[in-house]
């Protein structure tokens, strides 16, 4: 590791680098952009933030680097209260999705120029700029100017000059946004190695693609309207979203309505669909008698021949879609859609075709079905 490991974990031990929203509101004009935003990236965490368009994301990016000023609460950077200082004084790194090199600069002086920025020595930045380029594997073209790079490799420059001072925080606004979809798999990579590479640098990473968010964050918060709907780590998220736009917005899902929940053991419970009974894991500890909704992922249908399984729903095949890697089936079951994927199948059911369809419990959660939180 080439980043003084030894202060990192000092500032890490005193929570140097965490970053804190404390109920902060940001308004523009008489209009409220973020609502009460109150949370937490502890140190060496990367915590994505999606939400559809208009959500706030950016906004509460800015915030904490200082071009957004909170109406109210306060953002915190380890211990300090940064909501009134200037950006350069927060000693953060920022990479913003269109790159933002100095087109007449080199790579290398590119690097330079916060470091210089930031009154580092000659000799130091001498020293710091080839290393930073090596972390994001782009030494060989420390000579080039921007326009003579790629798009990707644009971006890696980018990010390797916001590491350049050593920041305790780094922020990304949809860095991989304006690159195309094979670059941005591969960046994906690259960022979670180079985060493996720097353990202590906490990472607030806005996206909307939920694969950036699922793959690089330990946390991932989900916005809309201003406000934080969900806020779990990737996995819980998942597996167990706490409301219906939560479901819908990580990750594909059927939410199907289901009536009467009956408590049954080990954290599950007894739904019905139409005359069907259904069971499913009730992590939301949603209470007896009520309805809500049913949340099977796409890829946890399977195709069933057996009659007497629990768990499984006669089905009339809508469409087959192939997809390459996936196979997309919908069906219409109980009078509403639901979608499965599978690995393509050799000899998939036609359209028209009547299945049965299955899922295990364990696979599967219930939702509540409340605007309040959806
Ligand atoms: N300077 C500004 N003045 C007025 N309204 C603004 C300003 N900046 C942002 N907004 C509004 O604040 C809301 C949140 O914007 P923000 O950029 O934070 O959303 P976002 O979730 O990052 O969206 P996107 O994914 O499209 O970037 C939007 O309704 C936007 O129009």
């Amino acid at each position: 590791m080439k980043t003084g490991p030894g202060t990192e974990a000092k500032t890490a031990a005193t929570g140097g680098s965490r970053i804190g929203f404390e109920d902060v509101s940001v308004t523009y004009g008489n209009l409220t952009v973020l609502h009460s935003l109150t949370l937490t990236v502890n140190p060496g965490e990367v915590v994505a933030l999606i939400g559809p368009s208009g959500s706030g994301k950016t906004t509460a990016l800015r915030a904490v680097a200082g071009f957004v000023r909170p109406s109210s609460g306060r953002i915190m950077i380890g211990e300090r209260n940064v909501t009134h200082l200037a950006p350069y004084d927060r000693k953060i790194g920022m990479v913003v999705q269109n790159y933002a090199l100095f087109p007449h600069m080199r790579v290398d002086e590119n690097v330079a120029f916060g470091l210089r920025a930031h009154g580092a020595r000659e000799d130091v930045i001498r020293q710091r700029v080839p290393e930073c380029l090596a972390m994001v594997g782009m030494s060989a073209y420390a000579r080039r100017f921007p326009r003579e790079l790629s798009g990707g490799q644009q971006q890696r420059v980018a990010i390797a000059r916001a590491l350049a001072p050593r920041p305790q925080v780094l922020l990304l606004d949809e860095p991989l946004s304006a690159l195309d979809a094979q670059i941005r798999r591969a960046m994906i990579d690259e960022i979670a190695k180079l985060h493996t590479s720097l353990p202590n640098l906490t990472v607030l990473y806005v996206t909307h693609d939920q694969s950036e968010a699922l793959t690089l964050a330990n946390h991932i918060g989900i916005m809309r309207d201003g406000k934080l709907r969900a806020f779990g780590t990737s996995q819980s998220l998942f597996r167990n979203p706490p409301n219906r736009f939560a479901a819908e917005f990580l990750g594909r899902a059927n939410l199907m309505p289901v009536k009467d929940l009956q408590p049954t053991e080990n954290g599950h419970a007894r739904v019905s669909f139409g005359d069907t009974f259904l069971f499913a894991r009730n992590h939301h500890r949603l209470a007896g008698g009520s309805d809500c909704l049913l949340c099977v992922r796409p890829h946890d249908f399977r195709f069933t021949r057996a009659t007497s399984e629990p768990n499984a729903l006669k089905a009339t095949v809508l469409s087959v879609q192939w997809q390459g890697d996936v196979q997309n089936i919908t069906f219409e079951t109980g009078g509403h859609t639901v979608r499965m994927t599978t690995p393509p199948m050799a000899d998939p059911p036609q359209a028209g075709e009547s299945v049965r369809i299955h899922f295990e419990p364990g696979d599967v959660t219930l939702v509540p079905e409340d605007p309040a939180h959806g």
